[in-house]
């Protein structure tokens, strides 16, 4: 019996949001310590014309999924009791298409998915654990219970493409860079059939290849694909992803030595959907000047991707000077008498200015004035560099780059401005999809 599993990380997207829609610019994600995992499992093929797909979430009330999978490309995925959820099922599609197994000779699959607990608010859940990985139960089915905000489904299309892929491709290595971008380029097609749309794709980007500088690809694409259920599709598939030059760009960044991310779940969602429709609304109506806005954005964008390079450099080309500006910012002393932090603060308080005019134009609560306090109040806190609302903004979250001694819950634990912020227990990750090993999934009590 084969028996494999892989994990993926969360994002967040520090600076490039909205902008990153568009493939002239460029945007910075950052890869989380929460992961997505999966572990999938093969019986031996019994000579049926017809074989199962099982998912299994067990987190979530027991939620699973059975699809039934028979005949020949394009195949059509059934869920047998009818029950939803459209990223596996177009996961499921996209590896049947893609590897177009021969039903009578394969045995069926089953897939367990387990989330770190990152990913989905604590609510009432239960910790369950064994000697490696420990996990969050709900009592309620996976759409019922609140998220973070993390990315869950990228992280559940690319473990749930990996783990089918490794079926039908044992000599699958996610160290490869090829098998990445394989892995990369199904996982882009099954999330944006299931999402109905075409979104940056920066999230699935980095499950797959971790925290990187991301350059999104051309939608047409994707778009450009025949219908799923049309006799040309299994063959464009394969051409897509097998022969297409995507030509995105996933350059693998980290933060510098010494830093770390810190989130802050503010515990209301917003919807990135209406969001983006009303700032693509707002685009058009004040186009050209929205452009020039747009271009200011990327200006402060850009100074922040170099800033942070810069600081790179900095630890190694003068490493006493550099524990120095660290302690300093711990301490809250002066420390914007450096440059470099400077640089990074200006190029964020740029960027942050102008969405809060977007965010008064459009409608789109993208830095509301709420977050707006939080940040101002969170660049006052001892070891904090620089913060931001992430992704597409809203009420959210707050990002925080902070020093990796600092201690920004105790420094908030009695302060009122910050009662509706719940510090997630994250890190950043620099490793997107990687390959674990199965039995370290057994049994969690
Ligand atoms: N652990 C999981 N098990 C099964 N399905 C999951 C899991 N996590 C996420 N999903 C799928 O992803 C959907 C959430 O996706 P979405 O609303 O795009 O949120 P996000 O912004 O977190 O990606 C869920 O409704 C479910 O279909
Ligand atoms: C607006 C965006 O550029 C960024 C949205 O980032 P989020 O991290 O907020 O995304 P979701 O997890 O889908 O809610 C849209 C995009 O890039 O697709």
């Amino acid at each position: 019996m084969v028996n494999r599993a892989f994990s993926a990380p969360g994002k967040a997207l520090l600076v490039g949001g909205y902008l990153v829609l568009d493939p002239q610019y460029r945007s910075y994600v950052v890869a989380l310590s929460s992961r997505m995992h999966a572990v999938v499992s093969q019986a031996a093929p019994c000579d049926e014309k017809s074989f199962k797909v099982t998912i299994k979430s067990s987190q979530f009330n027991s939620d699973e999924w059975n699809y039934m999978i028979a005949g020949e490309a394009p195949f059509e995925v059934r869920e047998l009791d009818g029950r939803k959820n459209p990223f596996a099922e177009k996961v499921v599609e996209v590896i049947m298409n893609y590897c177009q197994p021969s039903p009578t000779e394969t045995g069926d699959i089953l897939v367990e998915v387990y989330s770190d607990p990152g990913y989905h608010s604590v609510g009432t859940s239960m910790l369950k654990r064994n000697s490696y990985k420990e996990f969050r139960f709900h009592d309620e089915t996976i759409t019922k219970v609140p998220k973070t905000g993390l990315g869950s489904s990228a992280g559940l299309v690319t473990v749930l493409v990996s783990a089918l892929l490794s079926i039908f491709k044992p000599s699958l290595n996610v160290r490869a860079e090829k098998d990445l971008v394989t892995i990369h380029n199904l996982s882009q097609v099954a999330h944006c059939q299931a999402q109905g749309k075409v979104g940056s794709g920066f999230d699935v980007a980095a499950a797959v290849f971790g925290s990187i500088m991301y350059q999104r690809f051309d939608p047409e694409l994707i778009n450009n694909l025949p219908a799923a259920n049309s006799i040309h599709y299994a063959q464009a598939l394969r051409k897509l992803v097998d022969e297409t030059d995507w030509k995105f760009e996933h350059e693998n960044i980290t933060l510098p030595p010494g830093f770390r991310l810190i989130m802050g779940d503010v515990n209301n969602g917003s919807e990135t959907t209406k969001l983006v429709a009303k700032v693509k609304a707002w685009y058009d109506l004040n186009y050209p000047r929205s452009l020039d806005i747009y271009q200011k954005i990327n200006e402060g964008n850009v100074s922040f991707i170099e800033g942070i390079g810069k600081l790179a450099s900095f630890s190694k080309e003068s490493p006493s000077e550099y524990n120095c500006m660290l302690q300093s910012l711990n301490s809250g002393a002066d420390f914007e008498t450096y440059d470099i932090i400077k640089q990074i603060r200006q190029a964020v308080d740029q960027v942050r200015a102008k969405f809060r005019l977007i965010t008064d134009e459009s409608g789109a609560d993208i830095e509301p004035p709420v977050q707006t306090q939080l940040l101002d109040q969170s660049l006052n806190l001892k070891g904090v560099l620089t913060g931001m609302v992430p992704g597409a903004g809203g009420f959210d979250a707050i990002s925080l780059i902070v020093t990796d001694n600092s201690d920004i819950p105790s420094q908030t634990r009695n302060d009122g401005k910050f009662s509706s912020v719940t510090w997630l227990n994250l890190r950043q990750q620099n490793t997107g999809v990687k390959e674990e090993i199965p039995e370290h999934y057994d049994k969690f009590t």
